[in-house]
């Protein structure tokens, strides 16, 4: 597997080598030796899975510290717009994002560290979202930023059918008044 580095330092793209054949492919999406080296984790505390329908937009989340969670993301059916952004004070790209495509195809994962907002919505028509984290949900903990705020300018895929958000992700939180406790 590649590990590849992004413009987010600590932000990871974890890249599968594919060996295919005539019975279908092979491929390690985890390697304890790949991932020490480039000091990913090897233990979580949770694996998550979300299903979610074309136009579906989850974000952008996160939970203070105490619980600030690393979260390593991939798609096993279906593709999505995945997004991180930088909410470490002291870090010199923070407020900036990054985003990529991950889908079942490219089988790529994407290593977000504590201190990021994360987010991502749906290209296709529907999409399974497969997320470990590093600490537990406590929701207590958990913020929302708007997904939309011109002062992070994401650009998120334009969709030919309109968004679908919870409510909470609705009512997110200005990215300039959002309460962030990471160095
Ligand atoms: C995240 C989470 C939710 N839940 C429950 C709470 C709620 O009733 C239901 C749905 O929760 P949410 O609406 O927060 O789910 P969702 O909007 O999918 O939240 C997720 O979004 C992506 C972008 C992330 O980065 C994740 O960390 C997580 O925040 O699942 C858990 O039991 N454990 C968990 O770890």
């Amino acid at each position: 597997m590649n590990i590849i580095e992004t413009p987010l330092p600590g932000v990871l793209i974890v890249e599968p080598k594919i060996f295919g054949d005539e019975r279908g492919y092979f491929y390690e999406s985890f390697n304890l030796a790949a991932f020490s080296k480039h000091n990913l984790p090897t233990l979580f505390w949770q694996d998550n899975i979300s299903r979610s329908v074309k136009g579906v937009l989850r974000g952008l989340h996160y939970q203070l510290n105490p619980y600030a969670q690393g979260k390593l993301v991939r798609v096993s059916e279906g593709e999505v717009f995945d997004v991180a952004v930088d909410l470490r004070k002291n870090s010199p790209t923070f407020g900036k994002w990054f985003g990529l495509t991950l889908s079942a195809e490219n089988k790529k994962q994407l290593w977000i560290p504590p201190g990021f907002a994360h987010g991502f919505c749906v290209t296709s028509d529907f999409a399974v979202f497969n997320y470990k984290a590093t600490t537990k949900y406590a929701p207590s903990s958990e913020r929302a930023i708007l997904w939309n705020d011109a002062e992070l300018g994401i650009e998120w895929p334009k969709l030919d059918c309109d968004w679908i958000l919870s409510e909470k992700d609705k009512n997110g939180t200005p990215f300039s008044k959002a309460e962030m406790n990471f160095h």
